[in-house]
């Protein structure tokens, strides 16, 4: 299945609900959540520091070095498994990634808050492959109202259901005009884990 092309206004976003088969997803989500040294870094929360609430893990190429949320993260080493998965996501992407951050969601209580990846070091239109595997949880983006004229109604937030398996590319203008996040749910969840592949440009 190609890559489709959703439609939001001043966003570049595509989409692959079948991007693994549910065998690959749930082979690479057990793998992963046992391989993986996760770590429970804190983030500062208005002054505070706070626990991510969720469990991360940074691989890339030597050199890839990033700073997220204030965070200096050196990556890991590629896992075999990595090294193919990224393998797929640039054939399918026709794009080139040095780095993939992993986020592991253990129950419907962990989350992400809004945000851009909008850090320099990713450049001024960064290209992000999302990959899901595990629960179904909805990614939700809100416009940056910044971003639109003030003349006109802001597009409405949208929330995309990302199962497993599948795959969502968000490039262009995306990360300069939304906002997203993966916000808690109260439905009873199993862990979900996301894989973010990114090019960062190294700083020597
Ligand atoms: O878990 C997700 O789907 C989103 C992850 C994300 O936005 C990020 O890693 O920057
Ligand atoms: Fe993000």
């Amino acid at each position: 299945m190609p890559l489709s092309l959703l439609p939001l206004p001043a966003a570049e976003l595509r989409f692959d609900a079948h991007f693994l088969s549910p065998a690959e997803a749930d082979k690479l989500l057990v793998t992963l959540t046992a391989e993986v040294p996760w770590r429970q870094d804190p983030i500062r929360l208005f002054g505070k520091q706070v626990p991510q609430p969720r469990l991360t893990a940074w691989y890339g190429d030597a050199g890839a070095a990033y700073s997220y949320s204030g965070l200096q993260l050196e990556p890991l080493p590629w896992l075999p498994e990595l090294q193919q998965l990224r393998r797929q996501v640039e054939q399918t992407t026709g794009t080139r990634f040095n780095s993939v951050l992993l986020n592991l969601y253990r129950s419907g209580q962990d989350s992400m808050g809004y945000h851009a990846d909008d850090e320099p070091e990713l450049g001024p239109e960064p290209i992000i492959a999302s990959v899901t595997l595990g629960a179904t949880r909805s990614f939700r983006l809100k416009p940056r109202p910044a971003a639109f004229p003030a003349s006109a109604p802001l597009p409405e937030a949208v929330s995309l259901p990302l199962t497993s398996g599948s795959l969502l590319v968000m490039s262009g203008s995306t990360q300069r005009n939304w906002l997203h996040a993966l916000p808690k749910t109260a439905r009873p969840v199993g862990p979900r884990l996301n894989l973010t592949f990114r090019l960062v440009s190294p700083k020597y």
